[in-house]
């Protein structure tokens, strides 16, 4: 398993976060869906934000991109406080979101999916031989692996189509990207692809928020993992001092599960090779 040993990980503990949370809570009714939650990302940092299913980990994301309010606590983007009231209003504060689904237009091309609602905003005097070339600079920046700008998404593969909606997140120019389970519904060469493009990110030097249920994933490109427990901050590791098992341990809560249990187990007997 490799594990990221960059030093923006260290570096970003003394500088001020790009995007911090502070005290944040959020109930739907009668259900506590996040609880007094702190949570920051440093430019140039790979944050993973992990947890069991019903955590918080989604309600936080929307929060910090606009879908949802927060009931109580503040955030900050740059150390400046914000109110981030829509998500548009998190796009202008240089906050993107690649949700799971990617919301990409299956039957318009990559330029036009990359573009897609901005050519009424900044880029509005962007004509279609401009926009191309921004959408090559754009994906090259990523390093992606596109054959070719004009044509459907809908032919693109897996990976590939995880790579235009991280392109078109970029197209504003934020500073911090939230990746919503981006090697979800992913194989291992696409899998590989996608983590290749978060470092990109890191390098440069925005903001990565990636939700993963991924532990290997995770510990591949984090710097600082953060767990949420039952709406509450659980945990926080820096990637290069976690194990496996008590990443397992901090999310389920316990160490004495069968996950935990054959980790340690597998880690006593390489030791012993
Ligand atoms: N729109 C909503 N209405 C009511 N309850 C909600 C809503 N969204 C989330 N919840 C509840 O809030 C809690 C946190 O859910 P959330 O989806 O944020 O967790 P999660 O960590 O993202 O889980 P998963 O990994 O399954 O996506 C859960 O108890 C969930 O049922």
């Amino acid at each position: 398993m490799s594990v990221a040993t960059s030093e923006s990980g260290s570096a970003a503990s003394t500088t001020q976060p790009v995007l911090e949370l502070t005290g944040i809570g959020k109930h739907f009714g009668a259900v506590q869906a996040l609880a007094d939650v702190d949570f920051r990302v440093q430019a140039g940092e790979v944050v993973a934000l992990v947890g069991d299913n019903g955590a918080g980990k989604s309600t936080l994301v929307k929060i910090m991109s606009g879908v949802y309010q927060a009931d109580s606590g503040t955030m900050r983007v740059e150390g400046r406080e914000v109110h981030v009231h829509s998500p548009s209003a998190a796009q202008s504060l240089g906050i993107a979101t690649v949700f799971q689904d990617l919301a990409l237009c299956d039957n318009l091309d990559v330029v036009a999916n990359l573009f897609l609602g901005s050519e009424l905003g900044a880029k509005a005097w962007m004509d279609e031989v401009a926009m191309e070339k921004e959408s090559w600079r754009l994906l090259r920046e990523l390093g992606a692996k596109i054959p070719t700008v004009r044509i459907p998404v809908a032919s693109l593969s897996g990976g590939q189509r995880q790579t235009v909606a991280i392109a078109r997140s970029l197209v504003g120019n934020p500073k911090v990207v939230m990746l919503d389970e981006p090697t979800a519904a992913l194989g291992v060469a696409q899998t590989a692809e996608v983590l290749n493009l978060v470092e990109r990110l890191r390098e440069q030097r925005l903001g990565v928020v990636l939700i993963s249920h991924n532990m290997a994933d995770v510990q591949a490109v984090a710097d600082r993992i953060v767990v949420l427990r039952l709406g509450r901050n659980e945990a926080e590791f820096r990637t290069v001092d976690v194990t496996t098992e008590q990443l397992v341990a901090a999310i389920t809560g316990a160490s004495d599960n069968v996950v935990a249990e054959r980790n340690a187990r597998r880690d006593t007997s390489r030791g012993q090779e």
